[in-house]
């Protein structure tokens, strides 16, 4: 291709104005450029994506040739079966829209997926959010593309115990005491859930087995510590808990989970909806009102 542009300007006074850049688009430092019209392989669609809309300078156009399922990924809208992560994020940074279908025989040989063609308008400016805080959120809310935020945030263990370990983070960051219930503790330190995990293709985002999440239902309420007492000290009998020792991390648990439950219930309204039916906006609010409770995923 870079051959061929060179041959095609060549001895004309086109040729002073072409500058051929070789190497691998997603490793290779950019110069600012108005326009990005790419028909790349569909391996790099999700990096090359999120290279121009992260640039310094994005930009102001990118009219991009991707396998079509990845398309109507990211022109999928709020309600739909395919909006994802990967939906919110595009659209967070950027204007797109759906050009045009291009199907698999306009190719020779013919590839074994059908094309289409996308503009991609990023936001200018860009909208001003932590984009590593806003993705983690993301993350849990779609863990479980069927599950109500409830059930994600509140049924699963590991994602608790994340946040915990969150709030710890700030509360340490900005000099708060926190309240072990008597004693000292160190902070936990816990791994972001989500990993770096690729979805599985069909619109979910997985764990990858990183996160263990319990399986309650979408109604919530058989969490652990929906656990009938009896049940509970049976368990800690046989795994020769002590007692004292988990009130002490009962107590910051404890906190953190109500500090979750008032945001999913009280403050936004979305403890019985679906990640895969809220807008940006539902999502801003959701991130607003757990920074609110201190809860700051970065
Ligand atoms: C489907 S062909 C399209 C070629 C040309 N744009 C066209 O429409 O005729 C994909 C092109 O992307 C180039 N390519 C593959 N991986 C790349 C990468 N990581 N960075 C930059 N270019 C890449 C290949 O060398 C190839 O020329």
């Amino acid at each position: 291709m870079a051959a061929e542009v060179t041959k095609r300007v060549q001895g004309k006074p086109e040729a002073k104005r072409l500058e051929v850049l070789l190497g691998d688009v997603i490793k290779t430092e950019l110069p600012y450029f108005d326009v990005c019209i790419s028909n790349t392989p569909y391996q790099i669609s999700s990096p090359l994506t999120f290279k121009l809309l992260s640039l310094p300078r994005p930009p102001r156009i990118c009219i991009l040739t991707f396998q079509s399922e990845f398309a109507s990924r990211l022109t999928a809208l709020p309600g739909s079966q395919l909006y994802s992560r990967l939906s919110v994020n595009a659209q967070m940074y950027s204007h797109v829209t759906h050009i045009l279908k291009v199907g698999r025989n306009n190719f020779n040989p013919p590839p074994q997926v059908d094309s289409s063609v996308v503009r991609l308008v990023p936001k200018n400016p860009r909208p001003k959010i932590d984009f590593e805080e806003w993705d983690r959120m993301l993350r849990v809310c779609f863990g479980r593309k069927n599950r109500t935020l409830r059930a994600g945030w509140l049924g699963a263990k590991k994602v608790l115990e994340w946040v915990e370990g969150c709030w710890r983070a700030w509360c340490a960051l900005n000099y708060i005491p926190v309240d072990e219930g008597g004693g000292g503790e160190d902070a936990m330190d816990v791994e972001a859930p989500g990993g770096e995990e690729e979805d599985d293709g069909d619109g979910e985002e997985e764990w990858g087995g990183i996160m263990d999440i319990d399986d309650v239902g979408d109604g919530g309420g058989e969490g652990e510590d929906d656990l009938p007492d009896f049940f509970k000290l049976e368990r800690d009998k046989v795994n020769g808990t002590s007692t004292s020792k988990r009130k002490k991390r009962g107590k910051v648990s404890e906190l953190v989970r109500e500090k979750v439950r008032k945001v999913l219930e009280d403050d936004t309204d979305l403890a019985d909806r679906r990640a895969r039916t809220l807008d940006q906006n539902d999502f801003l609010r959701l991130l607003l009102c757990f920074n609110n409770e201190g809860i700051h995923f970065n």
